[in-house]
């Protein structure tokens, strides 16, 4: 899968995508990133790719020349890509989505705005507007990096053998059970007897019993569509 990023912050995507699952599957071969710098797609000495916005109000506005002319040179080979902007009016971004992108897409372009957002006219040439959620952010490239770290995850060999984001709790449609390891005593502290008992079918219950108490705290909204033992569990909770 490749990745093609714009944005007037090369440094930020260049720094994060060197380290962990990330890095591997650079190494791999399993993904491509690619990342452009909007600055080298203006036409003016100052590299200038804002202005002020039309109709007055506060801050600056991304100018689509830049957006275009970038979007025009990746377009030039013809291959099939999607274009997805960054913003927060965009579609909610969930593993759903994660997993849709990773499947249909050969090939994404992540367009990272800055500023009090881009220019609307940039929307003709995008295919997807996604926001990675309710909060606003000083720009895209932290929700593009979101969206690349998620999909990265999902691609068959990413995580290596041993992992898979199969068993990633979103995937299952509740949070994660409680993760303990060594020391089993810290200062008092002491990890649950079920987890050193070597019973599997006890563990794996237990641990379905916290995910689903820590979903039911935490995030209602997930549950639905329990099968019939997990909604049995979930009525001993309650
Ligand atoms: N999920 C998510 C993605 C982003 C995101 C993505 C891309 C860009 C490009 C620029 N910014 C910063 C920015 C955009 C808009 C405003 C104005 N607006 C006024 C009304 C209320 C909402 C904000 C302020 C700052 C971005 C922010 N934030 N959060």
């Amino acid at each position: 899968m490749k990745f093609e990023v714009l944005t007037i912050f090369p440094e930020i995507i260049e720094c994060y995508i060197k380290h962990g699952v990330l890095g591997k599957a650079l190494n791999k071969g399993i993904v491509e990133v690619k990342v452009y710098n909007l600055r080298d797609f203006t036409s003016d000495k100052h590299k200038k790719v804002d202005d002020y916005p039309y109709g007055g109000g506060a801050g600056m506005v991304m100018q689509i020349e830049p957006f275009y002319n970038a979007i025009m040179h990746l377009k030039a080979d013809e291959k099939p890509r999607k274009l997805v902007l960054l913003s927060p009016q965009g579609r909610k971004f969930t593993q759903k989505l994660a997993q849709k992108f990773m499947e249909e897409s050969k090939a994404m372009v992540l367009i990272c705005g800055r500023y009090e957002g881009i220019d609307e006219r940039v929307k003709a040439f995008v295919d997807e507007e996604v926001s990675i959620g309710d909060y606003v952010l000083s720009g895209g490239e932290l929700a593009a990096l979101v969206i690349i770290d998620s999909v990265v995850r999902l691609i068959p060999g990413a995580l290596g053998d041993e992992l898979s984001a199969v068993e990633d709790s979103f995937m299952k449609g509740f949070l994660d059970y409680p993760h303990y390891t060594r020391p089993e005593d810290f200062k008092g502290m002491k990890v649950p007897e079920v987890l050193l008992s070597g019973d599997h079918k006890k563990i794996a219950l237990w641990r379905k019993r916290q995910a689903l108490k820590n979903t039911l705290k935490n995030r209602p909204d997930l549950l639905k569509n329990l099968s019939p033992e997990d909604m049995r569990i979930l009525k001993e909770l309650c």
